[in-house]
C-alpha cells in the first residue's frame, strides 16, 4: 500500500465531502482503539473542526487511559481539534434499571445490552454533531463492515461517512504507524469494550484479523472443501459470519408496492 498517498487521498476525500455537505467538520467517538485513533488524525488533518468525544460506559481503565492520551496528543498537535468527555455510565445504568429483564429467560440479554451501549454512543455523537454542524464519522474497517459485520447495527454502524471502510485492519495499522499514533494504542489488543468482562475481537469471532483478511481475499473463488486444518476452520468462521451479517452489509430491504396497487 502507498501509505502516504492513501493518507492524502482520505484527508482530501473527507474535506471535500464535508465542504460539499456544508458541514463544519467531524465528530468522532474515541475508544482508545486503533480505528478511532486513525480516523481522528485523518479528520484533524483536514483542518476542519474535529471534535473528539470519549464516551465511557463502565469502561476498563486501560481503554480510558489510551483514549485520554490520544485526545490530549491530538489537541496539542492540531488547533482545530476539541475534546469532550461524556460519561455515559449513569445513562446506561438508568436504562438497565428502567428496563428490568429476567436474565434466566433471555440468553441474549448480555448481547442486547452490549449493543445498547453502542447505540447510546451513537445517539450522543449525533446530538453533538447536530449542535455543532459536524458529521458523525465512522471508524469501521473493511473486515468489520463488509467481511464479518462486526459492528452494532445503528450503533457504531450508524454514521454519516466512512473513511477507512475500504482498508483492512492490517492497512489501518500501517496508517497508524505513519500517522504517529501512540504506541500504547498500536500495541493494544482489538476489543469492542462493550461487555462488563473483557472480550477481545478475536475471542468473540474465533479468528484474528489477519486470518479473516485472508479468508475475505479467497472467499469469492473458493469453498471450505478447498482447505484443511486451521485454514478450513477460519474459512468456515468467515463464511458463517459473512452470510449471517448480510442484513447489515446490504441496504435495508424495502417492501416495493407493485405499480398496479398504487392506482
Ligand atoms: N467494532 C467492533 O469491534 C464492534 C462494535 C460494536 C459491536 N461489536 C460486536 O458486534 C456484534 C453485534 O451483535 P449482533 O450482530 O448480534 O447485533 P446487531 O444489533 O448489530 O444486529 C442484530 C439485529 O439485526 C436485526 N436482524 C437480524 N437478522 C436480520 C435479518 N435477516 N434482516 C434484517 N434485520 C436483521 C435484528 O434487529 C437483530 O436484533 C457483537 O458481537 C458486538 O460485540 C463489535
Ligand atoms: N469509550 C468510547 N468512547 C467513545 N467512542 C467509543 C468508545 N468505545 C467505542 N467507541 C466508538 O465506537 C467505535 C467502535 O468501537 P469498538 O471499540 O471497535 O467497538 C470506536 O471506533 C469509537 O468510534
Ligand atoms: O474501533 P476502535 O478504535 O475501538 O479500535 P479497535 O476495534 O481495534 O479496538
Amino acid at each position: 500500500m502507498q501509505t502516504q498517498a492513501v493518507i492524502e487521498h482520505i484527508v482530501h476525500w473527507l474535506k471535500d465531502y464535508a465542504t460539499k455537505a456544508h458541514a463544519k467538520g467531524f465528530v468522532i467517538g474515541i475508544s482508545g482503539g486503533i480505528d478511532s485513533a486513525v480516523v481522528s488524525i485523518l479528520a484533524a488533518k483536514t483542518g476542519l473542526n474535529t471534535m473528539l468525544i470519549e464516551l465511557p460506559i463502565r469502561q476498563h481503565p486501560d481503554q480510558v487511559n489510551r483514549a485520554q492520551t490520544h485526545m490530549q496528543q491530538l489537541a496539542e498537535r492540531f488547533d482545530n481539534v476539541s475534546n469532550l468527555r461524556v460519561d455515559l455510565t449513569p445513562t446506561f445504568n438508568q436504562f438497565v434499571n428502567d428496563n428490568p429483564v429476567d436474565a434466566t429467560e433471555f440468553a441474549n440479554l448480555d448481547l442486547a445490552l452490549a449493543n445498547a451501549r453502542s447505540r447510546l454512543r451513537m445517539v450522543t455523537l449525533y446530538y453533538y454533531g447536530q449542535l455543532h454542524g459536524l458529521l458523525v464519522t465512522g471508524t469501521g474497517n473493511k473486515i468489520e463492515d463488509f467481511g464479518v459485520g462486526f459492528f452494532t447495527k445503528y450503533g457504531d454502524g450508524g454514521v454519516d461517512l466512512s473513511p477507512i471502510a475500504d482498508l483492512t485492519k492490517t492497512q489501518v495499522y500501517q496508517l497508524a504507524k505513519a500517522l504517529g499514533v501512540d504506541d500504547s494504542i498500536q500495541t493494544a489488543v482489538p476489543t469492542d469494550g462493550l461487555w462488563d468482562e473483557e472480550r477481545t475481537d478475536e475471542s468473540q469471532m474465533g479468528a484474528t484479523y489477519p486470518e479473516l483478511e485472508w479468508a475475505m481475499s479467497v472467499h469469492a473463488d473458493h469453498n471450505a472443501a478447498d482447505f484443511t486444518g486451521r485454514q478450513q476452520e477460519v474459512f468456515q468462521i468467515y463464511d458463517r459470519l459473512h452470510r449471517a451479517m448480510q442484513h447489515k452489509i446490504n441496504p435495508i430491504p424495502v417492501c416495493v408496492i407493485p405499480e398496479n396497487l398504487h392506482q
